[in-house]
């Protein structure tokens, strides 16, 4: 079965153990709803490991990026930023997509 979500493989433990909350994204990945129910798997071989619920899909700019994100994310906002930067560059319209595991 195709997953809904995918995140890269090094993310894995800290979602599986509710150390990260929340993900930033692009417009391509903007539409999901709260109370929907993601398949979530690794980028890298697609292979599912477990089941996020979408709490709130939020817009934000990449200039208000800040502490309380990076917490969310379990990084520092020096390493949050690093990481947007190599994912998306030069985007400044992101989403932040708050999740919680229920499977
Ligand atoms: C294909 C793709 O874009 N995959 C992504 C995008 C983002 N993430 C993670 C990295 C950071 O923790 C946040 C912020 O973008 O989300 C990811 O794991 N996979």
């Amino acid at each position: 079965m195709q997953n809904d979500i995918t995140f890269f493989a090094r993310f894995e433990p800290d979602i599986l153990a509710g150390r990260k909350t929340i993900t930033i994204r692009d417009a391509a990945e903007s539409h999901f709803q709260p109370g929907q129910r993601l398949r979530t798997g690794r980028y890298e071989d697609n292979g599912y490991f477990c089941t996020l619920e979408v709490i709130s899909t939020t817009p934000v700019a990449l200039n208000e990026l800040n502490d309380e994100h990076a917490r969310q994310e379990n990084m520092t906002l020096a390493e949050l930023r690093q990481v947007i930067a190599e994912i998306y560059p030069g985007l400044n319209e992101l989403y932040v997509i708050a999740f919680k595991r229920i499977s």
